[in-house]
């Protein structure tokens, strides 16, 4: 089943054209980034599926219901992780994720989404008092308690140290494998790469890739690179045998100093789709 359908999204602002014709097709339970550099395009189209924010033109199916009109069931079925943090406040992390899961017919158990988001030691510490990258687990923690059946989620793992993205990684693995939607965005590729079934990337308000990471702009037909060095220095060589060439090279067992054979990266392909636009 599709959670979300768009077709021919336009959104313009005085003087910018933020979103210039997309098509989306995201199926339920499939996790989806939307890659692109600042000012593409990438909030402005998800706050449009949230419901936050009016189209200019297009169709859009959340869930099966409009958002320009959808009602408080529907928004329900959402989680979202907004891109600003939570309001500092005097509450404490319990009473605040206590405090949202009321708003929630299905809401899932606060000591769990305390634990799953990591912030179980800092439990009864007021969210005030939490670094940048916890408040930051918090915001998901709200996102999540609802039991949502699709997540929204903007730039997540901004502000969060290694670890803790290893750990939010596992945690939308987790949501993933019990069938949650998951939309994000992202500026890291790594994350884009571990985590998404498809990625699009987005330029000027246009799609100009769509596809799973290992295949993003024929990333996986690619010619590799291979490279190693000899007593004419370092010899770099495009082809799409890199077997075949090893092979002749290394003849009799000879072994090659520096050799390594490489493919794009999907920071190479992302950067080459993003250059060609701007
Ligand atoms: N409320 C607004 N009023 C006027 N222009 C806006 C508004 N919101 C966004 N824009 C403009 O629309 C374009 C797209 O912005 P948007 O926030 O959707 O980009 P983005 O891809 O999310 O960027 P980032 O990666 O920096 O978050 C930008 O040129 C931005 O300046």
């Amino acid at each position: 089943m599709t959670a979300i359908q768009v077709r021919g999204l336009r959104k313009g602002y005085q003087n910018v054209q933020a979103v210039a014709g997309i098509d989306l097709d995201i199926a339920q339970g499939e996790v989806f980034a939307l890659l692109g550099p600042n000012g593409a395009g990438k909030t402005t189209t998800v706050e449009i599926l949230e419901g936050h924010r009016q189209r200019d033109s297009g169709t859009v199916s959340v869930l099966g219901q409009d958002p320009a009109n959808a009602g408080r069931d529907w928004r329900a079925r959402l989680g979202i992780v907004l891109q600003t943090a939570t309001d500092a406040a005097e509450l404490s992390v319990l009473e605040t994720v206590r405090h949202f899961a009321r708003y929630y017919p299905r809401p899932r158990e606060v000591d769990d989404v305390i634990e799953v988001c990591g912030l179980k030691e800092k439990a009864r510490a007021r969210v005030k008092s939490l670094s940048g990258g916890q408040r930051r687990r918090l915001d998901v923690a709200l996102g999540i308690v609802g039991t949502p059946e699709l997540v929204f989620m903007d730039e997540p793992t901004t502000g969060f140290d290694p670890e803790a993205r290893r750990q939010f990684w596992s945690l939308i693995q987790k949501l993933a494998a019990d069938g949650t939607t998951i939309l994000l965005t992202t500026h890291y590729l790594d994350e884009a790469e571990a985590l998404a079934d498809r990625v699009a990337v987005i330029a000027r308000g246009e799609i100009v890739a769509e596809g799973p990471p290992a295949k993003l702009g024929g990333r996986s037909t690619a010619q590799a690179t291979v490279r190693w060095v000899d007593n004419r220095g370092e010899q770099i060589v495009r082809t799409a045998t890199p077997t075949k060439l090893v092979n002749e090279l290394s003849a009799g067992g000879r072994e090659l100093a520096g050799l390594t054979v490489s493919r794009p990266t999907l920071e190479d392909i992302y950067l080459d789709l993003v250059g060609e636009k701007s």
